[in-house]
C-alpha cells in the first residue's frame, strides 16, 4: 500500500489515515487546520534568522537539549558514520527562542500539539481492541502538558559542492518519537522505505501535512504501528542552490508515561539520544 493523502474534513478520514499509519508509517492530510501562509510565515523568519542572525547566541545546551545545533555538531543518524548536511534549532515550551521568533513558533507549538492530540485519538478509535490493550493509557493523555515534545526548525543549506562523500542532508532513519507532524517543506527531498526495500517520494505538495510514527508508538502498539525509515536526499541541478527548509513537531509523552513493559518515555529517549552521538 501506499502513503494515502487523506481530506481531513472527509467522514472517512479517521480509519483511512489510520489504516496509512497501520500499512506504511506515514499518511498525509490536506484541508487540515494549519495554515500555510502561516507556515510559510514562520520559514521566511527562520531562514533569516539561520542565515543572517546570530544561532551561535543559542548554542545547544547538551544537558537541556534545546537551542541551536550547528553544522559541524549536527545529528548521524544511528547506523551511520557521516554526519547529516543540516543545522537545526530544538524548541521546547521552556526553553530558549529566539525574542522576535517567540510568539509564532510558539503559536504554532501549540496548535500543531493540538492537532496531534486531536490525530491520536483517532489512531486510539481504529487501532484493534488487543493492540489499544495495550496502551497504558489513552494515547493523547501521553501528550497532556507533556515538556517533551519536541518542536525542530531544520535548514538544509544549499550544496557548496565540497560535503563529505557520501552525506546526505537526512541519513535515514526512524524517529524517536510517538508520531511526527510535518508540514511539507519549501523543498523536495523527504522519501520514505517500503517494505520491499525501495525508496518512494513521500507526497508533499504545498499546504499538505505529513504524519508518520515514531518508535515509541510503534513500542507502544506492539509493532502494529510501524516507525518507517524516511531520508532526506540530496538535491541537484538548480535545487542544489537552494535551501530547503521544514518544521517537524515530534510528539513525546511525560517522562514517566510507561510505552511497554520494558521502557517508559525517559528510559527509552535516553537510549536513543546515546545512540544519536548527541547526550
Ligand atoms: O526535513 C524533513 O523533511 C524531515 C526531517 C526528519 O525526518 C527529522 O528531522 O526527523
Ligand atoms: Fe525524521
Amino acid at each position: 500500500m501506499q502513503v494515502q493523502v487523506v481530506d481531513y474534513n472527509h467522514p472517512d478520514a479517521p480509519q483511512r489515515f489510520v489504516q496509512s499509519l497501520h500499512e506504511t508509517g506515514f499518511g498525509v492530510l490536506t484541508n487540515h487546520p494549519i495554515q500555510q501562509a502561516f507556515v510559510e510565515t514562520i520559514y521566511q523568519q527562520w531562514y533569516e534568522f539561520f542565515t543572517q542572525g546570530s544561532p551561535q547566541d543559542f548554542a545547544f545546551d547538551p544537558e537541556t537539549q534545546d537551542g541551536y545545533f550547528a553544522p559541524e555538531i549536527s545529528e548521524t543518524a544511528k547506523g551511520h558514520q557521516k554526519k547529516d548536511i543540516k543545522e537545526y534549532y530544538h524548541i521546547y515550551p521552556w526553553g530558549r527562542v529566539p525574542e522576535s521568533l517567540k510568539d509564532n513558533i510558539m503559536k504554532y507549538y501549540q496548535s500543531a500539539s493540538a492537532l496531534a492530540a486531536e490525530l491520536l485519538d483517532w489512531i486510539e478509535k481504529y487501532s484493534p481492541a488487543d493492540v489499544a490493550a495495550k496502551y497504558s493509557e489513552p494515547l493523547s493523555s501521553m501528550i497532556k502538558d507533556t515538556p517533551n515534545t519536541l518542536l525542530r526548525v531544520l535548514h538544509y543549506p544549499p550544496l557548496s559542492g565540497d560535503e563529505e562523500p557520501g552525506a546526505v542532508r537526512a541519513a535515514a532513519h526512524e524517529d524517536i518519537n510517538l508520531i511526527t507532524i510535518l508540514p511539507a517543506a519549501n523543498e523536495p527531498g523527504l522519501q520514505v522505505q517500503q517494505k520491499d526495500g525501495q525508496w518512494l517520494d513521500i507526497p508533499a505538495d504545498f499546504g499538505q501535512l505529513i504524519i508518520n510514527i515514531g518508535d515509541m508508538l510503534q513500542e507502544a502498539s506492539g509493532g502494529y504501528f510501524p516507525s518507517t525509515s524516511h531520508r532526506v536526499i540530496n538535491p541537484s541541478g538548480e535545487n542544489a542552490k537552494k535551501s530547503r527548509i521544514s518544521l517537524p513537531l515530534f510528539l513525546h509523552p511525560r517522562d514517566e508515561v510507561v510505552l511497554s513493559e520494558r521502557h517508559t518515555q525517559k528510559s527509552y529517549l535516553l537510549e536513543r539520544l546515546k545512540e544519536l552521538g548527541v547526550k
